[in-house]
């Protein structure tokens, strides 16, 4: 695969900016999931607009997992309500969600390793060719259409015949995206697509995001890097046990706050304060309370 641009600091010069928010294809209100007593997500609003990225933000246990579980149909909310295009949904699968253009792509993901590439982009949705009860795989378009396909969004692969198992694990993501994108995606969720990997695997993901908002894809970034996020988010949702601590659009907040927000602003001056006391720990470079307030004019919550 040829990884053009593979340096995260490229992933800021693709993103978008300026430009209106399309129509909210998926969307959020007051939305929450318990799991018996346990209370893992509450009132969370949020908004996918087409040709965004949103992103989502939280340390662990924030409630990230369980939003994208109720977006890609694998929970129900429990709570609030849930739109697509306008009218609430209630999806029992992964199916329902595909059905209305919201696809999920996992950190784990759903690959066969030692199929080729063409072979994984088609798995369950094979072409065939012919009448039955003589039709057969169609081999040959199905190779050219994942070739396209990869290409479109500026993935060149020198061999589809490689198994998708030798690729790294950024290229891997890279072909889940096309291939989601291919079968009508209108809704990309990605969770944590750069968790595992390095910065230069990591550009390259940044980019294919940016590639899929730019052919007007809503994207939902789920991530704990605000490193990460800031490079190609429009909009960033910031999740803190189980509630929307923060909502604001790129404009109305700096990486220098966001990245506050995820430290847990009040926690990381107080852990600061306590690691002063401790020998051998420097804790200068650790903002103090007085950095961490800086966030006026974002709508918490909002
Ligand atoms: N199936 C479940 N049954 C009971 N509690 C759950 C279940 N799934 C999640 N929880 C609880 O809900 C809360 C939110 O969990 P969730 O997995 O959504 O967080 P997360 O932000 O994705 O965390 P991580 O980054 O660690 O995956 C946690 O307190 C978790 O223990």
């Amino acid at each position: 695969m040829t990884e053009e641009g593979s340096d995260a600091t490229e992933g800021a010069a693709v993103r978008k900016a300026g430009t209106a928010p399309g129509p909210p294809v998926a969307e959020l209100r007051g939305a929450g999931k318990s799991y018996g007593t346990v209370r893992a997500l509450h009132g969370v609003d949020l908004t996918v607009p087409a040709g965004r990225v949103t992103c989502v933000l939280g340390d662990n246990g924030a409630g990230k997992s369980t939003l994208i579980k109720i977006v890609s149909g694998l929970h129900r909310h429990t709570e609030g309500s849930f739109l697509v295009d306008g009218t609430p949904v209630r999806f029992d699968s992964p199916r329902d969600a595909l059905d209305r253009g919201i696809a999920a792509v996992y950190q784990d993901l759903a690959t066969v390793p030692l199929m080729p590439v063409w072979r994984n982009f088609f798995l369950g949705s094979e072409l065939t060719r012919g009448p039955w009860p003589v039709r057969r795989l169609d081999i040959a378009r199905m190779k050219e259409t994942a070739d396209r396909e990869l290409r479109d969004m500026g993935i060149v692969l020198d061999d589809l015949e490689q198994p998708v198992g030798t690729l790294s694990g950024g290229q891997r993501q890279c072909v889940a995206i096309a291939r989601a994108v291919h079968f009508g995606a209108r809704v990309l969720i990605l969770d944590e697509p750069t968790a595992a990997l390095g910065v230069r695997q990591s550009g390259v993901v940044l980019k294919y995001i940016a590639a899929a908002r730019e052919r007007g894809l809503g994207v939902v970034f789920i991530t704990h890097n605000p490193h990460h996020a800031y490079m190609v988010g429009d909009h960033f949702a910031v999740l803190r046990l189980g509630t929307l601590e923060l909502s604001a659009g790129r404009d109305e907040i700096t990486l220098e706050e966001l990245t506050n927000h995820m430290a847990g602003g009040a926690e990381l001056a107080a852990l600061k304060h306590e690691l002063a006391q401790v020998r051998g720990v420097d804790v200068h470079g650790l903002p103090g309370a007085a950095e961490l307030g800086g966030t006026a004019g974002v709508t918490p919550g909002g």
